[in-house]
């Protein structure tokens, strides 16, 4: 559902913050999804990808305060769900970071085909891709809907995200990535909800999905 870009970071950061407001669950989180303030590794992925990819980002390295966000029910005509809203006293400036999107990180072999917040984090260049699974346990980016069939467009862009930790001599200690959400060129309006492209590759698979199940009705 997403694809890669990379604003990567390595010193200046907002103040502390960040962490704090990001360790609680905002309003409308629900009770059966445990809320995650940093992504967890699946069993099967190995420990230097785990590193890399669920180490807790340190708070001066996010890019800036998060907005506050709202989850209720979407703009779009989705019945019953739910969608992100941007929910401070101000539009979301082009370019402001977000959200990280947060779950469970696994390699292929062992995604959900079922899932409705799988997204792919990463391929890499032996060909492994480790994606992110929000479905049981995520945090408030889980609920951002795709733009078809209810915007002109989206505003809000999924992008992956790095840092660096250095130690007091400069030297390169721990690497980190996440894929966030990014305000879109347009910035995000007060009070719209948040819309990214899941990519036409997700809405593919949803269609054969759809024709499989009509074919095994038949
Ligand atoms: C990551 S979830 C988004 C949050 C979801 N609306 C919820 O309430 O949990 C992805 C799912 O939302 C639905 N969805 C998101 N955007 C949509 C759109 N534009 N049209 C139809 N369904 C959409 C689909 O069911 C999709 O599998």
């Amino acid at each position: 559902m997403a694809k890669g870009g990379s604003p990567a970071s390595s010193s200046k950061g907002p103040p502390s913050t960040v962490a704090n407001s990001l360790s609680t669950a905002p309003s409308g989180f629900p009770s059966s999804v445990s809320y995650l303030t940093a992504p967890l590794p699946s069993p099967g992925l190995p420990k230097p990808l785990a590193s890399v990819y669920c180490a807790p980002c340190p708070p001066s390295l996010f890019p800036n305060p998060p907005p506050r966000l709202a989850i209720k029910s979407p703009t779009s005509p989705l019945c019953g769900q739910a969608g992100l809203f941007n929910a401070g006293s101000k539009a979301i400036p082009r370019g402001t970071w977000i959200r990280d999107y947060l779950g469970v990180v696994h390699l292929e072999k062992e995604a959900d085909s079922q899932s409705d917040y799988d997204l792919s984090l990463e391929r890499h260049e032996d060909g492994e891709v480790v994606g992110i699974d929000a479905t049981k346990r995520g945090n408030e980016a889980r609920f951002v809907n795709d733009y078809r069939g209810w915007a002109e467009r989206p505003n809000a862009e999924f992008q992956l995200r790095s840092w660096e930790v250095k130690d007091g001599q400069g030297k390169v200690v721990g690497v980190g990535r996440r894929m966030a959400i990014y305000a879109g060129p347009r910035g995000v309006e007060k009070g719209a909800e948040l819309c990214v492209s899941y990519g036409r590759g997700f809405w593919r698979e949803r269609m054969k999905e759809g024709e499989n199940e009509e074919a095994e009705e038949d």
